[in-house]
């Protein structure tokens, strides 16, 4: 096959999309100047707000599905919920600190802490999927699963304070609710029971009251599936079913422990 038959075939196979990948590195830019322009303490407020907006506008463009025009004002909109979120942002902040013993001031938290990048870029990006921009927000919470290895959908509805300790291989899903003052930690799943096409629209993934702790690789499924508050999921459990208030669950599978002969 010749160099341009190749390229013809290329070309055909591609004319069913439209994918602009400039929108991708934009949305990444965007994310970490809004990180950096909401806790670093030397971000000129005012000129990196007008480069966000500069931004954001460019990425809008191609995300809006919306009618011409219709989002030219998504901008404002944008921009009024971000002392909000800085909020609870600065509330998930403190209770992560008060929480982990490990932790040894506000400043590590917010500069090393990826349980926090995650929550932050997951309560940016829900801001955007409330605006229907729902491939901005895919491209934003992507970005942050690809640095953390966590997971939160952005139409997964999170209070604050919320604790995610250690950040790696947990994966929240879109129709979550999780209440506030609850902790998890690494490779939690709180998920759909079973998947497929036609459940979109509806909840699939379970809801976590209030004061509970879920503590490593506990999988969690299911839209009707409720955590009563302050419980305690136990690590490694398989939970399908709801459980009621202040209950303990626990995996009682035993780990043998055997001396090995020498040979
Ligand atoms: C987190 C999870 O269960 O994902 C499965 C599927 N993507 C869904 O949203 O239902």
């Amino acid at each position: 096959m010749t160099k341009d038959l190749i390229i013809q075939n290329i070309e055909s196979l591609k004319s069913h999309t439209t994918i602009n990948y400039g929108i991708k590195t934009k949305t990444e830019a965007f994310t970490e100047k809004l990180f950096y322009t909401l806790f670093d303490s030397n971000a000129p407020l005012n000129e990196s707000i007008e480069e966000l907006k500069q931004l954001f506008k460019e990425i809008s463009v191609v995300a809006c599905k919306k009618p011409k025009g219709t989002c030219d004002s998504i901008w404002e909109q944008y921009l009024e919920k971000l002392p909000a979120v800085l909020e609870n942002l600065n509330r998930d902040a403190l209770y992560i600190l008060e929480n982990d013993p490990a932790s040894n001031s506000i400043e590590e938290v917010y500069l090393a802490y990826p349980g926090f990048y995650a929550i932050a870029i997951y309560r940016l990006s829900h801001e955007l999927y409330l605006l229907d921009l729902l491939l901005f927000s895919r491209l934003m919470s992507e970005y942050a699963h690809r640095i953390t290895g966590t997971d939160i959908h952005a139409g997964a509805t999170i209070a604050s304070p919320f604790f995610i300790d250690h950040a790696t291989g947990i994966v929240i899903g879109e129709t979550a609710v999780i209440e506030k003052n609850v902790k998890i930690y690494q490779g939690v799943t709180l998920g759909a029971l079973s998947v497929s096409k036609d459940m979109k629209n509806t909840k699939r993934h379970p809801t976590v009251e209030k004061n509970t702790c879920i503590y490593a690789n506990a999988t969690i499924l299911g839209g009707e599936t409720i955590i009563g508050k302050n419980s305690i999921i136990g690590g490694n459990t398989w939970v399908t079913k709801s459980i009621p208030a202040k209950s303990m669950v626990t995996n009682t599978t035993t780990t043998e422990v055997k001396i090995k002969e020498l040979k």
